[in-house]
């Protein structure tokens, strides 16, 4: 495997057409150590890149390619951001190829059992998942980054759940809070991806409105979020899950971009005696040397305006002490932190290359 900081990789991205693909090619198109070689996509076979993604003009005149195993084997890296059940089969037969990530949820699960509750269809095994802050020790500050190094096949993980896990984490792990969580998070409509299906795409529906979805706990991500959370805490991804109850509203807001997490659970008594501002100091040691992770100054709660376009996580914590809650906020970009910033830093820790190739924490605000 090459590693050296000045190699350059061909990367493919199979659903260039899409939000999520047309963000990867983005960060791509200004990364040192990438260059796109292929786009594929569906519907749009024969077109060229330029007519969907005309905001990346360096890599306007390639020509979108079908999606399949012989066009993208070949190339050092491919980044599948295509739909659910669509990426597991296409996946194993990419042999040849030195690092596939993976954007949509075929990898990302530990438990069958979840996959066929949530998901349904042919189950994939998991692959290492592609969150580099992610806890993974109870007292020690162990993050996933070190799973990361040389791996050859990346679960993307989902946006909603990269807000609500970055949120609620650290609380968890030092046992600050009880395992009743509960999530509601604003979001924005490109997490549903560019069709229209679920969600009504109308901007005369969608404009002025706000609409719960995903609602009683159906959304596909609260075993995603409940593996991360048993991780952090030094439990199996399976059965430590189980010990999470999650509730988990996403509310969807009129913005093109964005997710502004709010996460709370009750205080254990070590919490309570804790208090916010140390609750805050604990925040800030566990995220300390993590250079996405931004643990805001008391009184500044996360804004989705000071994160979009870059792959920065805010945080913030506030307690309640009338209820007995802990409220843990983030803020990120669904497209860039949510899936495409997180997998290329999970891709360059892979390969050897500095974390933050190509992307950044600065945001485009206002
Ligand atoms: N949007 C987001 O914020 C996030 C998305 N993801 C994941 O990324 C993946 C892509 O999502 P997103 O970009 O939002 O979706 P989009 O609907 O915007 O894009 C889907 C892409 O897949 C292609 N495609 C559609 N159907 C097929 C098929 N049957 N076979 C091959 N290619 C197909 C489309 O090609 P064409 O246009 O040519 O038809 C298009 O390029 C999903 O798994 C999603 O869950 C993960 C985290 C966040
Ligand atoms: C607004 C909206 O619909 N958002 C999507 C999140 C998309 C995402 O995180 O990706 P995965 O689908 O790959 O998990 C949702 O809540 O399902």
């Amino acid at each position: 495997m090459h590693t050296e900081v000045d190699h350059t990789y061909t990367v493919a991205v199979a659903g260039a057409t899409g939000y999520a693909g047309g963000e990867a090619l983005r960060i791509l198109a200004m990364h040192p150590n990438f260059t796109v070689t292929c786009v594929t996509g569906h519907s749009s076979v024969g077109d060229t890149l330029g007519k969907w993604a005309p905001h990346i003009p360096s890599l306007a005149g390639l020509v979108i390619e079908d999606t399949t195993a012989e066009v993208l084997s070949g190339h050092d890296v491919v980044i599948l951001a295509l739909p659910h059940g669509a990426s597991g089969a296409l996946a194993a037969e990419l042999h040849d190829v030195q690092v596939v990530v993976d954007l949509g949820a075929d990898h990302r699960l530990e438990s069958q059992e979840d996959w066929d509750a949530y998901y349904g269809g042919q189950y994939f095994s998991h692959w290492t998942y592609g969150m580099p802050e992610l806890m993974t020790g109870v007292s020690g500050h162990d993050f996933q980054r070190s799973e990361l190094a040389g791996a050859t096949r990346i679960a993307g993980p989902g946006c909603n759940v990269t807000a609500t896990t970055l949120a609620m984490q650290p609380a968890l792990a030092a046992g600050l809070v009880t395992h009743d969580v509960v999530a509601n998070l604003v979001v924005g409509y490109s997490g549903a991806g560019k069709k229209l299906g679920r969600v009504n795409l109308l901007a005369s529906e969608a404009l002025g409105s706000a609409v719960a979805y995903g609602v009683g706990g159906t959304h596909r991500h609260i075993p995603e979020i409940k593996q991360n959370f048993a991780h952090a805490c030094g439990l199996s991804g399976g059965t430590g899950a189980d010990s999470f109850s999650l509730g988990f509203t996403p509310v969807l807001a009129p913005m093109a971009r964005g997710i502004m997490a709010t996460v709370s659970a009750p205080l254990t008594d070590a919490g309570r005696e804790l208090g916010e501002e140390s609750i805050r100091a604990l925040y800030e040691r566990v995220y300390a040397d993590q250079m996405f992770m931004q643990v805001l100054p008391a009184g500044q709660l996360p804004a989705t305006g000071n994160v979009l376009g870059s792959n920065a996580a805010h945080i913030q914590v506030a307690v309640d002490e009338r209820a007995g809650l802990l409220y843990a906020f983030s803020a990120i970009d669904n497209l860039n932190r949510g899936t495409a910033g997180q997998a290329i830093q999970s891709l360059n820790i892979a390969l050897g290359l500095p974390e933050d190739a190509g992307l950044t924490v600065i945001g485009v605000a206002p």
